[in-house]
């Protein structure tokens, strides 16, 4: 049985991990927090301030923290779990530099894993792409990622994470150009990435690749949060065995 404690627990991944771990036989929630939290529940949980998680993590059992907020808190609870010597599994994206440095920081003390997305199926988009973008090498690149209206970061973490692989299959950097207008023709090797907004939708990515009068698009669709909370829950049941260390969801799919 692993013990979990949820950050952002009333916010909607938060909300999402909540139900599912309730429905999962490997898994126990014993801490639940939000900033402000005011005696709210959540799946059946009660939800507790997050300026109480330092004593809440040492009151209680807790393997690891689960953790979908914001950057600047996701850092901060990081660092809580470094001091309580408890796990930390994060899937916030938006991370600039110095905040993905205090991350590999936290790691050294306790086991950290951070995803862009816990998909399996964008897992095994990242692999198959290194491939065809070596195989593709002079086709033009297209990047397009879909998100509800209320997402803060853009392009997704998932899209750039992308983007990352395809440069290390083709051995070197590609200029990405973030949407087009006026008169700006495509330059050799640029990839476009191109970012809409819109209703409900839980995510979806779209990298095509054109050249030699044919078209490859591969289309990842996410359905239901269900899919990133059941990740990131197999993700903290096989980090609670782990060392300290930075870790990455495909070392969780092995
Ligand atoms: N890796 C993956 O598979 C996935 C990653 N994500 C990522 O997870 C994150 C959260 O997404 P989502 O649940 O849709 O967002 P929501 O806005 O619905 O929830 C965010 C939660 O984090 C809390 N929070 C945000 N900023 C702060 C802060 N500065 N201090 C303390 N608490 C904070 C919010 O609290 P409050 O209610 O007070 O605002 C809320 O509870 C995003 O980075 C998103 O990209 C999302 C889906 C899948
Ligand atoms: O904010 C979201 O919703 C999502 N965020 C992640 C990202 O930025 O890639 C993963 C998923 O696409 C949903």
């Amino acid at each position: 049985m692993t013990a979990i404690g949820v950050t952002g627990a009333t916010g909607t991944m938060g909300t999402a991990v909540l139900e599912t771990a309730a429905d999962r036989e490997d898994i126990d929630v014993n801490v639940a927090v939000n900033r402000g939290a005011d005696g709210e529940r959540v799946a059946g949980q009660g939800v507790h301030d997050a300026a109480d998680l330092p004593t809440l993590l040492a009151d209680r059992s807790v393997d690891v923290v689960v953790d979908f907020t914001g950057p600047g808190s996701a850092i901060e609870y990081a660092a809580a779990c470094a001091e309580a010597g408890v796990g930390f599994v994060t899937g916030t994206t938006g991370f600039d530099a110095d905040g993905r440095a205090a991350l590999e920081t936290s790691a050294e003390r306790v086991p950290l894993l951070w995803a862009t997305n816990f998909s399996q199926g964008i897992h095994a988009l990242g692999e198959a792409l290194g491939e065809i973008t070596e195989t593709l090498s002079e086709y033009d690149i297209e990047m397009t990622e879909t998100h509800h209206n209320r997402k803060r970061d853009a392009p997704s973490g998932t899209a750039t994470t992308l983007l990352d692989g395809i440069d290390d299959a083709s051995g070197g950097e590609h200029d990405r150009t973030y949407g087009r207008e006026g008169d700006q023709p495509r330059a050799d090797g640029e990839i476009g990435v191109h970012v809409r907004r819109a209703g409900g939708i839980r995510g979806e990515h779209e990298v095509l690749f054109a050249g030699n009068d044919e078209v490859l698009t591969f289309t990842h669709r996410a359905e239901s949060r269900a899919v990133f909370a059941s990740g990131a829950l197999d993700a903290a049941v096989w980090l609670a065995e782990r060392d300290p260390g930075f870790y990455e969801f495909g070392e969780v799919l092995a």
